[in-house]
């Protein structure tokens, strides 16, 4: 395997900071990667002030931050997405908004998109913030896209966060990246009230990180390959807003050994040895659950059972995920149960690569977390271009490292 692969930036970090530029009217955006959801947050931004129809295709955090951007900025259009897109929910996100005084309808389903935004009225005699109260257990990108409008809201914002709350790190990630442009969010001890100060953004300069997810697929590569296989992935940062950082401490036990270069250069992996644990490691992806299938895909591929928890919002991503690995798993010799409600166990069933094609649902992560599979037989994947979205440089550099990309006919 090569000694380097590059990664592209994280269209997490990159899609907040191109909103909070947008409001703040300057600052200097580096390393936006040429990612699909990253180019088309751009072209949306740039083309909204001249059309009333906008797509934010299959791109979760374009659809629910353009939402809350287009519905504080007055915008008047549809904004739809596809077919996928409105299967996925929007409706606790478009109730905060309404409540705050944004004129939004659904054209087609209640609680889905497209949407027909019809500008903003805020009441006027507001004594204190605007008080809003979301539930957290569907999308953290309802909650990302309220605070980063939060600042332009009639006395700021104070929201409620109720019941349990996924995809927290992408919170605190919102919530930084807020800081850098200027604005004060505040959050109780439990962390579930924020508060975000009435006022302005200030233009900033900011350097996106590299990306952790994509990151994983470099960590299951080491994983699943020989002996003494290595890679090097500049651009990772020790001190990262990505929750999906995770996958360094989650792959320690699978045998993949993470070394903080000096001066922020990057990650070395080194496959070594595995950590011991229990019989069946439990492992609760509520805080990164973009890392699931890596893992699930791994562990059966290398006879380590895993309990996954937390995994309730992977049935409304870019595919159901768990339906997806389920499926594809199964033509490898691998298996995803639910064992008790709300763990599924990720097991072995005789696992084999040896020319299966997998099926890839319209979703990047399938077709990355499966591709790693190459380092124990011969495999095709479907409809390899799904990787554009995050990651489009992938199939060049894995041919980098040594595999031919092949796509499945
Ligand atoms: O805010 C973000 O950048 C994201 C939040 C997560 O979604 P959920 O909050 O819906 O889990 C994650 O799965 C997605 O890839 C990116
Ligand atoms: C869920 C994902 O993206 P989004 O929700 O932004 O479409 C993802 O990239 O895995």
């Amino acid at each position: 395997m090569r000694g380097l692969a590059h990664l592209p930036a994280s269209k997490s970090e990159a899609n907040r900071a191109l909103i909070l530029h947008a409001l703040a009217g300057g600052g200097q955006l580096s390393n936006l990667s040429d990612a699909h959801d990253t180019q088309l947050m751009q072209a949306l931004l740039a083309a909204a002030p001249g059309t009333d129809q906008l797509s934010a295709e299959d791109a979760g955090t374009v659809m629910r931050f353009l939402t809350a951007y287009l519905a504080v900025t007055g915008w008047r259009g549809e904004l739809t997405g596809t077919p996928r897109m409105q299967e996925r929910p929007i409706g606790v996100l478009v109730g905060a908004l309404r409540q705050a005084g944004a004129d939004i309808a659904y054209e087609a389903n209640d609680g889905y998109p497209p949407l027909r935004l019809g500008g903003f009225a805020p009441g006027t005699a507001v004594a204190g913030p605007t008080c809003l109260s979301v539930r957290g257990d569907i999308s953290s990108q309802y909650i990302s896209a309220l605070l980063m409008v939060g600042p332009y809201l009639p006395g700021g914002l104070e929201l409620t966060l109720t019941g349990a709350v996924g995809s927290r790190p992408y919170i605190a990630m919102t919530v930084t990246l807020m800081a850098r442009f200027g604005a004060l969010c505040r959050t109780n001890a439990d962390a579930t009230q924020l508060t975000v100060a009435a006022g302005r953004y200030q233009a900033a300069d900011y350097t996106v990180e590299s990306d952790w997810s994509a990151a994983s697929y470099w960590y299951a590569l080491v994983a699943l390959g020989p002996v003494g296989s290595e890679i090097m992935l500049p651009g990772l940062r020790r001190h990262s807003l990505q929750g999906d950082q995770a996958i360094a401490g989650i792959m320690a036990h699978f045998g993949v050994e993470t070394t903080y270069l000096p001066a922020e250069q990057g990650v070395q992996l080194r496959q070594g040895p595995r950590l011991g644990g229990p019989e069946i490691l439990r492992l609760d992806f509520t805080d990164c659950p973009d890392l699931a299938q890596t893992v699930a895909v791994v562990a059966t591929a290398l006879s380590l059972p895993v309990d996954m928890t937390g995994l309730e919002s992977l049935r409304i991503k870019e595919t159901d995920r768990i339906a997806a690995l389920q499926t594809e798993l199964a033509k490898f010799g691998g298996d995803l149960q639910e064992v008790e409600p709300g763990v599924f166990r990720a097991v072995s069933t005789g696992f084999r690569v040896a020319g299966q094609t997998v099926a890839t649902y319209h979703d990047h992560r399938m077709a990355m977390a499966f591709a790693p599979l190459a380092m124990r037989g011969p495999l095709a994947v479907a409809a390899p271009q799904v990787v554009r979205k995050s990651y489009p440089q992938f199939w060049s550099e894995l041919a980098g490292a040594g595999f031919m990309a092949g796509e499945a006919g």
